[in-house]
């Protein structure tokens, strides 16, 4: 899997992270969720620059201009709920791309340090030959991203995939590379080095979907 970690150059992108994980800056839930779909729009960007170019001619009102334009067919996909923010973002550079939605959502069945993922809802056109874009704000274990991306298998095989996180841990990098195919690509704003006794990203910013959106009643 190739690992394109936007931490590693300086960039406009390190305001709007540690905007995320300021424990009060991220009380602003509006802000939160933009500094999200910000964190979406400048990860498309940079994964834009890997997709396929064709030469197109376009009419000016002084003449014609050739410009490179992407022509790949784009799926994109995020998990609900604290997807929501950063599929906006990418939605915002990918305006003509088709969209599938996956609910993917820790489950603490027994104990606050055991979970499964529960995957209910699930909404997806046909993925065969296109370029899948799987985007989750939050890569903690990489379990989430796993079982989405098996519950999408039977929807077809696409051409290539871009993972799209804001924050992860290592250990979910190294999931990821385990199970997704050499060709794969991350593409992640932050990498911290630990995952609390909970499964949650540390120093992170706590959690996405609740800061987004509000706490949830344990059901
Ligand atoms: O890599 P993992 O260990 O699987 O954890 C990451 C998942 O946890 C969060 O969702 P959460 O379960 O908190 O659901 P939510 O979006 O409803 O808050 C996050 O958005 C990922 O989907
Ligand atoms: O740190 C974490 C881990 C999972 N989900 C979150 O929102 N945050
Ligand atoms: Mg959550």
């Amino acid at each position: 899997m190739h690992v394109h970690n936007l931490s590693e150059q300086n960039s406009i992108l390190n305001t709007f992270i540690a905007e995320m994980r300021n424990i009060s800056v991220q009380k602003d839930s509006m802000r939160f969720r933009r500094n999200i779909e910000r964190a979406g729009e400048i990860l498309g960007y940079e994964l834009s620059k890997t997709l396929d170019y064709q030469s197109s001619e376009i009419t000016t009102p002084l003449g014609t201009a050739k410009e490179n334009l992407p022509n790949n067919d784009i799926v994109l996909c995020s998990v609900l709920r604290a997807g929501v923010p950063i599929h906006n973002g990418l939605l915002n550079y990918f305006d003509k791309a088709e969209n599938a939605f996956i609910s993917a959502y820790r489950h603490h069945k027994h104990n606050p340090e055991s979970f499964e993922i529960i995957v209910e809802y699930l909404a997806c056109p046909n993925l065969e030959g296109k370029t899948l874009i799987l985007a989750d704000p939050m890569l903690a274990t990489g379990q989430s991203m796993v079982a989405t991306f098996e519950a999408l298998k039977p929807f077809g095989t696409p051409k290539n995939i871009h993972l799209v996180s804001v924050i992860g841990a290592k250990a979910g990098v190294d999931y990821l590379s385990k199970h997704f195919t050499k060709d794969t690509h991350l593409w992640i704003a932050a990498i911290d080095d630990t995952l609390n006794d909970r499964g949650y990203i540390v120093p992170g910013l706590g959690d996405a979907g609740d800061l987004a959106f509000g706490e949830k009643l344990q059901h």
